[in-house]
């Protein structure tokens, strides 16, 4: 399995903002149909800020799932799509029936089957979905969507969707979408920002691990890689890079 992958650093969290929501635009233009999946954390008001004053989007033909979800009702803070519908929505720049949710009143491994379906209803295709683009985050201990490192989620290759009720991070419920789908996406971009990811950031990049962080494991199978990294996280790498002001 493997992919080239490009890093691209830029002085502060405004101006990736800025280059990915033009990513975006320029993902989506000229398709009918655009499917997207959504991380939480950082990314939900990194995005939310930038998004909605973003020209030339054309939002109609979108699908929005989320490479990883909370159990938790819609109302929480903790609920991804709960705060991107609260940043997005009111802007008009997407509908609710726009995004693919969970059910969070589900026990966790329902949740899980019921995301399965949705996502099989949005890729009515046998075989894998292969997403257009997904933006993934990383925690400071390497994680990515809800795949932590050391846990036997990361070796799941039967599923399009797992449970987690036992989420180092909380909250512990969760569902995720599993390594073979994350890498049968047509683009992924990891979005991190700050000095708290420096050090990780180095070792997914940089270092060949025995036993790979869960981000160090995503390479898209047919797709592309990119890396969009403010200048703190990208404080301790040595390997090449692009330096961009925006894309
Ligand atoms: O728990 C989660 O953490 C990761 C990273 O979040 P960040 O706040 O450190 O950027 C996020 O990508 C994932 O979707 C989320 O559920």
């Amino acid at each position: 399995m493997s992919s080239s992958r490009q890093i691209c650093v830029f002085p502060s969290p405004a101006e990736l903002a800025l280059s990915l929501s033009q990513l975006l635009v320029h993902e989506s233009q000229g398709t009918c149909s655009f499917r997207l999946a959504l991380s939480g954390g950082s990314l939900v008001q990194l995005l939310s800020r930038e998004l909605p004053k973003t020209a030339g989007l054309n939002t109609a033909g979108w699908k929005v799932a989320f490479c990883d979800e909370r159990l938790v009702p819609f109302s929480d803070p903790e609920s991804t799509y709960g705060e991107y519908k609260r940043q997005l929505v009111p802007h008009g720049l997407l509908s609710e029936s726009q995004f693919v949710t969970i059910d969070p009143a589900l026990p966790v491994e329902e949740a899980a089957v019921d995301y399965t379906k949705k996502l099989r209803e949005l890729f009515p295709d046998d075989g894998l979905p292969a997403f257009d683009l997904l933006i993934l985050g990383i925690g400071p201990d390497g994680h990515t969507a809800s795949l932590f490192p050391g846990h036997p989620l990361l070796q799941v290759t039967d599923k399009v969707v797992a449970p987690i009720s036992d989420s180092p991070k909380p909250p512990p419920q969760r569902i995720t979408l599993t390594l073979p789908v994350i890498n049968a996406a047509k683009t992924v971009v990891f979005v991190a920002t700050g000095e708290g990811k420096a050090t990780i950031l180095k070792r997914i990049l940089q270092e060949e691990e025995s036993d790979p962080l869960p981000a160090a494991r995503v390479s898209p199978v047919r797709g592309k890689l990119l890396w969009f990294v403010d200048e703190p996280a990208a404080r301790e790498l040595t390997c090449p890079v692009e330096k961009h002001s925006v894309l």
